[in-house]
């Protein structure tokens, strides 16, 4: 038998991996959905299922009907796919290497590192105590956010979502959802989007939510960044970050879109800009986490930037412990990838995360539901959180001890 013949006979009965039969799964799950919903019918139906699906997500938040989570997840199916699928598990298997889209680049390696890193930490269960209403709140820059976690920054309506939602009615819809749900959003900075895209977000934020969240700008030139900093801070913003993680694009930027790495300098430069606070999002080493506290930043995100920009990078449950040791108490530490549920938050709390950021799952919100369904995501998550408390023994979200980790 031939070497190749071996290696034949390991692939699973079929002839299909199971990342194969997932996607081929996904795809065709999602083929029938559209299929069915093709025409001007389709267009009316779609209006009229985000009507009932808003109305329904209303009453689950306010615990009236848990049950719409299926109606926000078939309409958000509808207007994403291709791009997401709405698979059961959001684990980046499906849409691997989907960049623009939902995926992880490349292999897709990244994204899955976050979902499986994530899945192996392990908690462990304590039923002796007297936690029974645990507190969920935390103080991030002196504003209370009432649950642990906020929206992760996610733009680009047309490239990465397929088009279904304007970007001002997008940024409407997370912001909105997360206030709802008494936390804070972000706003994003895609690498193409021209300055009139970024200023349509701001004029949304400054006028429909005074100003109520972060604000995210790709890794620019200097001066560039400065310019959107003012822009921010006249919108009345809480903070702004750089998402330093975008810089790969660096040797093949196009005039006008430049984006690059930054020296110590820089970013020190960056921080002293404002008197805002500062963060820097794709911190995913010890080094840069102490690197970016010298420089003045007042809090960072551990990303990989949900696996999008580096293939085969570790998964930031892998990373977040080492970073949280060293830099913990000194500034605010977010961190994101692949947190899908409320024990997912507990877990990177546990690591040393001030509060997490929710991505994907929070973009099918806003698809399926528009704000109303983006808080029933973050109430769903919450009471999953709270029930996790509960039976790992942990009394407050912002005291959240390593040793409920098996
Ligand atoms: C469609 C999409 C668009 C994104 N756009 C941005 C962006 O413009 N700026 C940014 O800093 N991060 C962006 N991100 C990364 C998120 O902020 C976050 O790091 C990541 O999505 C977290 O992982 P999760 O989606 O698995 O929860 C984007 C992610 C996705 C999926």
């Amino acid at each position: 038998m031939s070497q190749i013949h071996d290696e034949q006979e390991e692939v699973p009965e079929g002839g299909f991996s199971r990342r194969d039969f997932i996607k081929t799964a996904a795809v065709v799950g999602a083929s029938v959905l559209a299929v069915q919903a093709v025409g001007t019918v389709r267009e009316a139906n779609a209006a009229e299922e985000t009507k009932k699906a808003a109305a329904g997500a209303t009453a689950a938040a306010t615990g009236k009907n848990a049950l719409k989570l299926d109606q926000v997840l078939k309409v958000a199916r509808e207007k994403l796919y291709p791009r997401c699928r709405v698979c059961p598990e959001c684990d980046g298997v499906a849409c691997s290497g989907e960049t623009p889209g939902f995926g992880g680049i490349g292999s897709g390696m990244s994204f899955k590192n976050n979902y499986t890193s994530l899945q192996k930490v392990q908690l462990r269960m304590r039923t002796f105590h007297d936690v029974k209403k645990p507190d969920t709140k935390v103080d991030i820059f002196g504003y209370t956010l009432q649950v642990p976690f906020t929206s992760a920054a996610t733009g680009g309506t047309t490239y990465n979502m397929g088009g279904k939602m304007g970007e001002e009615e997008y940024v409407e819809a997370i912001l909105g959802g997360c206030l709802q749900a008494g936390t804070l959003g972000w706003v994003a900075d895609g690498i193409g989007d021209p300055m009139d895209v970024f200023e349509r977000r701001l004029k949304v934020l400054a006028e429909k939510f005074k100003g109520k969240a972060i604000v995210t700008i790709k890794p620019k030139t200097q001066e560039e960044i400065i310019k959107r900093i003012r822009m921010i801070e006249q919108a009345g913003a809480l903070a702004y970050a750089v998402d330093i993680d975008s810089a790969g694009r660096a040797a093949r930027a196009v005039p006008g879109q430049t984006v690059e790495p930054k020296t110590p300098q820089q970013l020190r430069e960056l921080a002293k800009a404002s008197k805002l606070p500062f963060i820097v999002k794709g911190i995913m080493t010890v080094e840069e986490a102490v690197l970016a506290y010298e420089a003045g930043a007042a809090g960072i995100v551990v990303s990989n930037h949900g696996g999008r920009v580096l293939d085969h990078t570790p998964g930031v449950a892998e990373v977040l412990a080492a970073i949280s040791d060293k830099v913990k108490g000194k500034m605010v530490i977010f961190a994101d990838g692949a947190v899908r549920y409320g024990a997912d938050v507990l877990k990177l709390a546990a690591l040393g995360a001030d509060a997490a950021l929710v991505g994907r799952p929070l973009i099918r919100g806003a698809h399926g539901g528009g704000a109303e369904g983006v808080a029933l995501m973050l109430n769903k998550m919450k009471n999953e959180l709270v029930d996790s408390m509960v039976l790992t023994g942990v009394a407050s979200a912002s005291k959240v001890p390593r040793s409920i980790i098996a």
